[in-house]
């Protein structure tokens, strides 16, 4: 590296904001502990994520990589250990008791895998979707109005006066997608919303879910193990041992007419500026250990640490 690219990208350099200024959702170096019996469990390692409002990201990873630990601390059910997590107004990390059910209220909306968990079983689609609706200065008929057009956005109108047990999986999901949406919440999460079904099925309560975000604006972060639906949302991001790894971003090819989607994957850095070099990587290079950073104009480069002459 030489001291003058180091003087001139200084002197080009602006100062930075604070992490996640204008996002909506800031997860900044966020820390989950489990701790049974004796055995801690570092279900999440310093993740940061950002997600601005309006976005739909799905976010993927292996088993135990610590999903579910995410979507529980930003559905205000758990909290972190350390970190800062914020999404709106919300601190997460210093709410009062009263204000975490207000949140659970007013801002976030929740779709969970295991249908019988997301509706109440004797009560009928439009009623479940009645239950959570903040009542204050609506009248019935507004109220009404209001379910039905949930359940319409959704595309189960027909199962409004029907129990859950008279409802497909599918359907089931529908109107829990439906049921998260009631109180008009700036933030849906969902976990696994697809997990029991087949992959038609699954396409429905995602289109649910998308129209939840593009119709209403609502701001849509989805836990999945479905490729189908990754590939369908504009941001994946990747979760690996507890903090965000890589990130697919997808946008519209240019030159337009075609249907065509360009995804590009980018490593993810961390707020100490770590960066996870993928496994193929390192073994293509035969990178280990230690390896030479190089700072140039627009880029830096790792190369293996080899005596020179021994390429
Ligand atoms: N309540 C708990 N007590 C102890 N350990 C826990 C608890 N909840 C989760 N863990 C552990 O934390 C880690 C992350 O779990 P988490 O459920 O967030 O992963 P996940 O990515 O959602 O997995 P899956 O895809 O299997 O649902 C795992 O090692 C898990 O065993």
């Amino acid at each position: 590296m030489s001291q003058s690219t180091l003087e001139g990208l200084h002197a080009r350099s602006v100062p930075t904001a604070e992490f996640g200024h204008d996002a909506l959702i800031v997860c900044d170096n966020v820390v989950r502990i489990y701790q049974t019996g004796r055995i801690e469990v570092q279900a999440l390692q310093g993740l940061d994520l950002l997600v601005d409002e309006g976005e739909m990201v799905a976010v993927v990873g292996a088993s135990g990589s610590g999903k579910s630990t995410l979507l529980a601390i930003l559905s205000g059910i758990d909290v972190a250990t350390a970190g800062r997590v914020r999404v709106g107004s919300w601190d997460l990390m210093t709410m009062t008791g009263s204000q975490r059910v207000a949140y659970r209220r007013s801002m976030v909306g929740f779709v969970w895998h295991q249908a019988a968990r997301n509706l109440v079983p004797f009560l009928t689609g439009a009623q479940n979707v009645a239950l959570p609706m903040n009542l204050a200065g609506m009248s019935r008929r507004r109220r009404r109005r209001r379910v039905a057009d949930l359940l319409e956005l959704t595309g189960v109108g027909h199962c409004a006066g029907r129990r859950p047990r008279e409802m497909s999986g599918g359907e089931q999901q529908r109107v829990a997608v439906a049921v998260g949406l009631a109180n008009a919440p700036r933030v849906l999460l969902a976990d696994e919303p697809t997990g029991e079904l087949d992959t038609a099925t699954s396409q429905q309560v995602f289109d649910a879910l998308r129209r939840a975000n593009r119709e209403l604006g609502a701001t849509v972060v989805v836990v999945t193990h479905d490729p189908a639906v990754s590939s369908q949302v504009m941001r994946t991001v990747a979760i690996r041992d507890g903090r965000t790894s890589s990130e697919v971003l997808r946008r519209a090819a240019p030159g337009g007419e075609v249907d065509g989607v360009i995804a590009e994957e980018y490593a993810v850095m961390d707020r100490a500026g770590r960066v996870q070099v993928p496994r193929e990587y390192r073994e293509a290079l035969q990178l280990s250990r230690r390896v030479r950073l190089a700072l140039e104009a627009e880029h830096v480069t790792i190369s293996p640490d080899r005596p020179a002459g021994h390429e």
